[in-house]
């Protein structure tokens, strides 16, 4: 898989709704049922973060069993991280910065990486490696819409997920950007709802945030 084609699916995959959960899942049993929530409320792209020990597992059981889900790993920090999440059947991967190392790794194999950048310079960097879809995170400490929008002018090749930070009322006005396909966030599965498995409260949530594109 070439830097093109992997490009083009995270395109499809950070289009496909305008945002991209992102979820700590503790309960592995959780996962399915969530996903289909979300799925169900219109939001079908889905980053399970790499930060418990329930998450793997909880990949594996999105991929294999919900129908319409695209499951993305998050918190990628590294080569093992890239191969774990690609044996589980992730579909994309997301890391919260980007190294030379992990960059490298990314290029060997057939996932599709959304990198993350917080400065001009580190999405100049990315942008030289072939990337054109990178995460801005932390989105809303980093600068928010204001320094993204102050990017489009001279960047305009690039398209972002911003990240970190974002609730509904600030998620409005990154979509309103031109260079912005989608927003991450945890908002949509709180640990609360997904802990007493709330799923129609979390479909409730998926279904707003499907319909936040002005
Ligand atoms: O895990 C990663 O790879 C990250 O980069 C961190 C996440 O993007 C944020 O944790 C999003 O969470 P909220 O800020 O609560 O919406």
């Amino acid at each position: 898989m070439n830097q093109a084609d992997r490009q083009q699916q995270i395109e499809r995959a950070m289009c496909l709704a305008p945002v991209i959960p992102v979820v700590v899942i503790e309960d592995a049993r959780a996962a399915v049922p969530m996903a289909r929530a979300l799925v169900a409320g219109g939001v079908p792209a889905i980053e399970v973060t790499l930060r418990t020990a329930a998450a793997l597992e909880a990949v594996r059981a999105i991929a294999a069993e919900v129908e319409g889900a695209v499951v993305g790993v998050g918190t990628v920090l590294g080569e093992a991280d890239l191969l774990t999440a690609y044996d589980a059947g992730a579909r994309f991967a997301v890391s919260p910065g980007a190294t030379a190392r992990l960059l490298d790794a990314a290029e060997q194999i057939p996932l599709p990486l959304l990198p993350g950048a917080a400065t001009a310079s580190e999405a100049m960097a990315l942008l030289e490696r072939g990337y054109r879809h990178l995460k801005f995170f932390p989105a809303v400490p980093a600068g928010g819409a204001r320094l993204l929008a102050a990017w489009a002018g001279p960047l305009p090749q690039l398209r972002f997920c911003p990240t970190g930070g974002i609730s509904v009322a600030s998620a409005v006005d990154f979509l309103a950007l031109p260079n912005v396909l989608c927003v991450g966030g945890s908002w949509l599965t709180p640990a609360d709802r997904l802990a007493t498995g709330d799923w129609a409260g979390i479909e409730q949530l998926a279904r707003a945030a499907a319909s936040l594109r002005p």
